[in-house]
């Protein structure tokens, strides 16, 4: 079976968020599983930093099926994990930013990209287009509108409904496509042209990244505005938990961190957290250190987060957070930082090594996420003995259990209604855990929690042939 994988963020070529981990790791436990797996991005500046070869092909790419054309020239390197073929598109007039989405025109970047992905179909003839988020939305348009029976099937999976593509109406004009589709809602949502929806209703199945955001998705609370076209979906939604790449992360032999450890022998955790908080100006304590590595954007739970922090700095306890986004939580943990030197370190950056070494080195991980469709920072936490307290939604809710006292099942802390007296109370919780002579059993289950890419894909695998057994699914169903 052959499948070629779509995505603007591929590890470790292109990465701005969980996108990029999934799509740079599940390929090689695809292969593993004997599916013939390809990659296509464009070919983003920062790419030439990251890959370790790249060689130029004599295709190039037009974009045909739009008003004007944009040529990419393709170019080809691999994925060193699995050895994974990758076509990297080029369009220099297109893709003009060294930031993966800072392009002057990132839609008409995307609408090119997704039509010169459909050229780049017709020539390396796979079963499967595995499509992933906004950007790559108008793939299965431009599949289905001008398919023949080799057509491929189409699979468009969401990594986060809270980005969607939506543009004004000058693009669709642009796209080349019919006016009926306009007509009937197929591309639109509120007088804009949205390329998420757009992929949605042309794709013959589609994926969220856990199955709880599968069921949170049909809700109007959780929908943005498209539950009820999910809802309609039925058997062609499918929730599929992410997976970690467990080869990489494992603090048995990840190099990035100061001492290795693993669930016999935790003595290299404390000696991680030790030079962490040496690194970070934080006093060298045995208080419980809690780490926070996110995009700082509303998603995130901060505004709850934002309401609490004062009280929590009652307690004894230090923060570490990593992440860029607004500038209004950019500042609020700047502002923290400052206020209490010593005991809050906020690191506004963009920074793979010190964001393993804080999953490492610290002893909780906070996670209170208004919606969740995965989560990775949980699991990476996990994996490294670092107990997460989350809000339990989406996948949150499908891989975090609250620790049972009793039972001594559990492997972290966490909280229902999106309320910052829940989150404050989850906290204290893991707090007084800390303080109890059964922290490290939960420290262990967090470890023993099974976050690998083994299930996921063999379900991935499942799913596509599902896919390829099923009817092309048509357009206004
Ligand atoms: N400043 C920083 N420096 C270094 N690393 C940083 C960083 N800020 C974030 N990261 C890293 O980026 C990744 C974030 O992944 P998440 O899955 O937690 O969230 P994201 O919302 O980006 O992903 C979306 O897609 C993924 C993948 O499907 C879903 O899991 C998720 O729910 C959905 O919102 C993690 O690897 C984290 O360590």
């Amino acid at each position: 079976m052959k499948v070629l994988m779509v995505s603007y963020e591929v590890y470790p070529l292109a990465k701005v968020g969980g996108l990029a981990d999934v799509v740079g790791s599940l390929p090689e436990y695809l292969k593993k599983q004997g599916i013939d797996v390809q990659i296509a991005m464009p070919y983003h500046r920062v790419v030439d930093a990251k890959a370790k070869t790249i060689e130029k092909t004599e295709l190039v790419l037009n974009t045909e099926k739009l008003k004007e054309n944009y040529p990419f020239e393709v170019y080809k390197t691999y994925l060193e994990a699995g050895d994974i073929p990758v076509f990297l598109l080029k369009n220099d007039r297109l893709i003009d930013s060294d930031d993966v989405y800072g392009g002057s025109d990132l839609a008409l970047q995307a609408l090119g990209f997704s039509s010169a992905v459909f050229q780049l179909v017709k020539i390396l003839n796979p079963d499967i287009v595995h499509c992933n988020d906004w950007q790559t939305g108008m793939v299965p348009v431009f599949l289905k509108t001008f398919m023949n029976e080799e057509t491929p099937k189409t699979l468009l999976t969401i990594h986060n409904l809270g980005y969607q593509g939506t543009f004004d109406r000058y693009y669709y004009e642009l796209s080349g496509l019919p006016e009926i589709y306009w007509e009937k809602g197929y591309v639109s949502t509120g007088g804009m042209f949205n390329f998420l929806k757009s992929g949605i209703v042309f794709s013959d199945f589609v994926s969220t990244v856990s199955p709880s955001y599968a069921e949170e998705i049909k809700t109007e609370e959780y929908g943005m505005g498209l539950n009820t076209l999910l809802l309609r979906l039925g058997e062609r939604l499918v929730g599929i938990i992410n997976g970690i790449d467990y080869s990489e992360y494992d603090p048995a032999t990840d190099k990035r961190i100061p001492a290795n450890f693993c669930l016999e022998d935790l003595s290299g955790k404390k000696e991680c957290k030790k030079v962490l908080q040496e690194e970070l100006g934080l006093a060298c304590s045995e208080k419980p250190l809690i780490g926070l590595i996110s995009r700082l954007v509303d998603q995130k739970g901060l505004d709850i987060l934002a309401q609490v922090t004062e009280d929590l700095m009652k307690h004894d306890l230090q923060l570490v957070i990593l992440g860029t986004g607004e500038e209004r939580y950019e500042k609020m943990f700047k502002m923290l930082a400052a206020k209490f030197p010593g005991k809050v370190s906020a690191n506004i950056t963009f920074d793979i090594n010190l964001a393993q070494k804080i999953y490492a080195g610290s002893d909780m991980f906070l996670m209170p996420s208004k919606y969740e469709p995965c989560g990775l920072g949980q699991m990476f936490a996990m994996r490294y003995g670092t107990v997460p307290i989350v809000r339990f939604t989406g996948g949150l809710k499908d891989t975090v259990k609250e620790f049972n006292f009793e039972t001594e099942e559990g492997n972290g802390f966490g909280f229902y209604e999106y309320e910052s007296i829940k989150l404050k109370e989850a906290i204290e919780r893991a707090l007084r855990a800390y303080n109890s002579e059964k922290w490290s059993t939960i420290v262990k289950n967090a470890m023993k929690t099974d976050c690998s890419w083994e299930k996921s894909a063999g379900e991935y695998k499942k799913l596509y042939k599902r896919i390829l057994k099923s009817e092309r699914r048509p357009i206004d169903a």
